[in-house]
């Protein structure tokens, strides 16, 4: 079962970056999905701009090996050769003065316009001075951000003002590719569309959450951004704030951006300061057959964290009292983003000590293998008398639903048709992201002021040794982290 395919008029998209990592393995082959799945009108039009020079020749055989790398091409048939003829290039230093004209001349007139920021985020506002100044921009303009949109509380607040300075906020569109994913929109859909679980959804019942993005992969081609940015930075505070944000908000009044963006923006302005003894950092060490984090990055005296855990308190009525722990690392033992909820025990057992405490526990798989799981207490089977033992309801989407229900669509094809549509439900707002960066800045600017070095862990492990200690001391335990 696949949603259907909601048409968009023709539109031009411009891809600032259009020969970069970014564009390569997501950008273009989401463009080309969404065009083979009849989103994309014939008429609009591709362009990617970069700064050094390729004719639009050679730009589509570069496109047409992304797309074959990264698994969309349909080899040279028609399909693709109809894509292809919708792509252009041009040649732009987004710092110059060169090629503005060219790009005038590709745009039509009357038509949705979107530019793609997939450059270094230190180019974002002189490339929204630039469109503006060379008359680019229409009132149907819209402007795509990539992360990091920041990397402190000032620099993303003097990037905002930069970009008001040149368009309106309905006009930005602040990418965090996690609120494309499918099962992270389900999260609304899970907690809003269901009556069973609102009245359950608050201190009185819930013990704890926990927060999991796991990662087996390693730092990469980005080892240069990344150790300057480390995990705090790169995951914590967007991706796993926003899934924060999601599991613990209040309804919104109707699923519209500002309804959505207001509540998430209130969770984040109650979350309280983080303690110290609070936090784990670690840094996965070699192993001989792979590199670890210090010699990946190229840096032997890295103190930058490539896993953090965090015990982090939402501070009003719905929340006081139950913690939320949230981890996040690469090179674990494997992938795995997921949710636990995990229920308080029955006030009172009648069946003795003897038959065992049991908690319920509410598993929401992200990814991979999409789903849920609810874990409840029944009798164990057998004539051993009244003991308990606790079995999973299970139910994986792709099952419950098609296999071409999760992957369908990826996230930055969902994100880009929705910034054609208009629609910023699923972008962070200014307020956001600063509020976001409110609460992170401390936690950084503590644990640098204390001198604190990361905790080596192992490549395949869950992470350092402490960060299961900041659980126990809470007589709490994380749940495992399965493929
Ligand atoms: N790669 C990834 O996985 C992710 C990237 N991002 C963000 O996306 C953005 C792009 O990243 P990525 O694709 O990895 O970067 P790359 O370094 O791979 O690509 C940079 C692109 O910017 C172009 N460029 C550089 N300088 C200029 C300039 N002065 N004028 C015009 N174009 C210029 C380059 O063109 P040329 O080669 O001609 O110089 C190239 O197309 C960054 O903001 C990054 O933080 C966010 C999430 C993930
Ligand atoms: O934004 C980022 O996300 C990826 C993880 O994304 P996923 O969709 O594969 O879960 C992460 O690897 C990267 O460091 C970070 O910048």
């Amino acid at each position: 079962m696949v949603s259907r395919v909601i048409p968009v008029e023709p539109f031009d998209l411009v891809i600032f970056g259009g020969t970069g990592d970014l564009a390569r393995r997501k950008i273009l082959p989401a463009l080309y999905r969404r065009f083979r799945a009849g989103q994309m009108p014939a008429g609009s039009r591709v362009i990617g701009a970069a700064r050094s020079a390729r004719s639009t020749n050679d730009y589509r055989a570069f496109v047409r090996e992304a797309l074959v790398e990264f698994g969309s091409a349909d080899e040279g048939g028609q399909v693709e050769s109809a894509f292809l003829a919708l792509v252009h290039f041009v040649q732009i230093d987004v710092t110059g003065a060169q090629g503005w004209a060219e790009l005038a001349a590709q745009l039509q007139p009357d038509r949705v316009r979107a530019y793609y920021f997939s450059v270094r985020p230190r180019l974002f506002g002189a490339l929204a001075e630039r469109i503006q100044s060379h008359g680019l921009a229409t009132p149907d303009t819209r402007i795509v951000v990539e992360k990091p949109f920041g990397n402190d509380l000032a620099s993303a607040q003097l990037l905002n003002a930069t970009l008001a300075a040149h368009f309106e906020e309905n006009q930005i569109y602040r990418i965090d590719h996690y609120l494309g994913k499918e099962t992270v929109q389900n999260l609304m859909a899970i907690r809003f569309g269901n009556m069973m679980f609102e009245p359950l959804w608050n201190s009185q019942y819930v013990d704890h959450i926990q927060i999991t993005v796991a990662e087996s992969v390693g730092v990469g081609g980005r080892g240069d951004y990344y150790d300057r940015a480390g995990a705090m930075r790169d995951m914590m505070q967007n991706h796993l704030m926003q899934l924060l944000c999601l599991i613990a908000m209040e309804p919104p009044a109707k699923f519209d951006p500002d309804a959505v963006r207001d509540e998430k923006l209130k969770v984040i302005r109650a979350l309280g300061p983080v303690e110290p003894h609070h936090i784990v950092r670690g840094q996965y060490e070699g192993n001989g057959d792979l590199p670890g984090y210090r010699d990946e990055v190229g840096n032997a005296r890295s103190f930058t964290e490539s896993y953090i855990a965090l015990k982090a308190h939402v501070s009003n009525w719905r929340w006081a009292g139950t913690p939320i722990y949230l981890r996040t690392g690469k090179r674990l033992v494997a992938r795995s983003s997921v949710i636990n909820v995990v229920f308080k025990d029955a006030p009172h057992s009648i069946f003795g000590e003897a038959a065992g405490r049991h908690a319920n526990l509410l598993s929401i798989r992200l990814q991979p293998n999409e789903g849920i799981t609810l874990k409840v207490t029944i009798k164990e089977p057998g004539p051993g008398g009244m003991r308990l033992v606790d079995v999973p309801l299970d139910m994986s989407f792709a099952e419950a639903l098609g296999p071409d229900s999760q992957s369908a669509t990826d996230a930055y094809e969902r994100l880009i048709m929705d910034v054609i549509r208009g629609n910023q439900t699923l972008f962070m707002r200014g307020d956001e992201v600063e509020a976001a960066w409110a609460w992170t800045d401390p936690i950084i600017s503590g644990w640098t002021a204390a001198g604190d070095v990361p905790k080596p862990y192992e490549i395949g492990s869950t992470g350092p040794g402490d960060a299961e200690l900041l659980m126990k001391r809470d007589g709490r335990q994380w749940q495992g982290i399965n493929p």
